[in-house]
């Protein structure tokens, strides 16, 4: 089988990469236009394998794509995007190129060879805020808050139409918060953990209250692999662990783990539009297709700040790049 992951080299792309070829032996052909997410350190270990292959390419590019589609694919799994908030919130046209546009592309591209089924990965966030009750299901309305969120929300419905126009085999799986390896430390969890680990402020938005369902990448890429090869074709999957926390409780888990005073947590202005809670009802994927969480997530925690104790050459190189 040849599987065209997309975005291969950004967080949870690497970890679903490194997922396939632990566990089958199919050909990964990895597209990505290493943007500042994209890294091919997380990768290096894997790059002589006769499995796996690297092609630079931006998701816009119809040509070059073409040209290996050539070669038949059997699944394209779209990572690739623009992935942070507060970046849409302060530029939003390149999330509206890659997050809508790539993917338009990438449909017309699976439409035109027939591929087995296109997998498109969005998010819990385009549902938008939710209050301290309820959960999301895949039927909820889309509600998106940012430009992040309503540039994936906007590719979901693509998605959709393409199924429903052109009878295109997809799905759709809308996860919760990753954390883990390999993670752009701009994200909350690895951007406290390498400014704890230096004694630097922890920017804290607003009073902390906000609510993430946080989920270990590896549970996640379990759930795509169950999707792409399980999955009924037009169904969208929502997977979420059950774990939810206040961002303070995280901050507070962090020092605590690495024994740094809470003086390092500085409460700064809040995000534009700041979602309250996201939490999505997973059981839809558990019963249809027998998906659960392997990992607890405090072990999932520990397991983190190890890796990033143990990558502290990786980081680095990341934070000397944003000087
Ligand atoms: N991080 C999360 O908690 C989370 C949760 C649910 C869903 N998602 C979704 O999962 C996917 C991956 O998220 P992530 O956290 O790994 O993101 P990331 O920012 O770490 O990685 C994104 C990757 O996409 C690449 N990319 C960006 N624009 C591209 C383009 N035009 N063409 C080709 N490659 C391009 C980047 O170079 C990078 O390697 C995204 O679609 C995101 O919306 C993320
Ligand atoms: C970066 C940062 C974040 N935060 C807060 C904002 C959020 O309430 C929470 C998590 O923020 P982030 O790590 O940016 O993640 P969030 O905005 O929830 O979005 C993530 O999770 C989404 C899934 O819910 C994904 O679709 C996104 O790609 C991913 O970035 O922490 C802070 O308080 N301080 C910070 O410096």
């Amino acid at each position: 089988m040849k599987i065209l992951v997309t975005g291969g080299a950004g967080f949870i792309g690497s970890n679903f990469i490194h997922y396939q070829l632990e566990n089958y032996d199919d050909q990964i052909i990895n597209i990505d236009k290493l943007s500042y997410a994209g890294n091919l350190d997380n990768l290096k270990d894997v790059e002589t394998n006769p499995n796996y292959e690297f092609r630079e390419l931006d998701i816009c590019n119809r040509e070059k794509i073409d040209q290996i589609m050539h070669r038949g694919i059997d699944y394209i799994v779209n990572f690739a995007a623009e992935s942070h908030v507060d970046r849409s919130i302060e530029d939003p046209s390149v999330f509206v190129k890659t997050n809508i546009a790539g993917t338009q592309n990438l449909l017309d591209l699976a439409l035109k060879f027939g591929v087995k089924k296109f997998i498109q990965i969005s998010t819990d966030e385009v549902y938008g805020s939710l209050g301290k009750n309820d959960k999301f299901s895949e039927d909820s309305i889309l509600n998106p808050s940012n430009p992040y969120a309503a540039s994936k929300a906007s590719a979901d419905l693509l998605v959709k139409s393409y199924f429903k126009t052109y009878n295109l085999p997809i799905n759709i799986t809308r996860c919760s918060n990753n954390f883990g390896p390999y993670q752009y430390p701009e994200k909350l969890i690895p951007l406290f953990i390498i400014n704890a680990l230096q004694d630097e402020k922890l920017p804290l938005y607003g009073d902390g209250s906000n609510i993430r369902d946080w989920i270990y990448v590896k549970d996640h890429c379990k759930a795509v692999d169950l999707v792409m090869r399980k999955g009924e074709s037009g169904e969208i999957y929502n997977i979420g662990a059950d774990n939810e926390k206040t961002n303070i409780e995280i901050t507070r888990l962090i020092l605590s783990l690495l024994s740094k005073t809470e003086l390092l947590i500085k409460h700064v202005k809040d995000r534009k539009g700041h979602d309250y809670r996201y939490a999505v009802d997973s059981s839809k994927i558990k019963e249809k297709l027998g998906w659960e969480t392997e990992f607890d997530f405090e072990n999932a925690m520990r397991k983190t700040l190890n890796w990033y104790l143990d990558h502290k050459k990786w980081w680095q190189k990341i934070i000397n790049e944003q000087k």
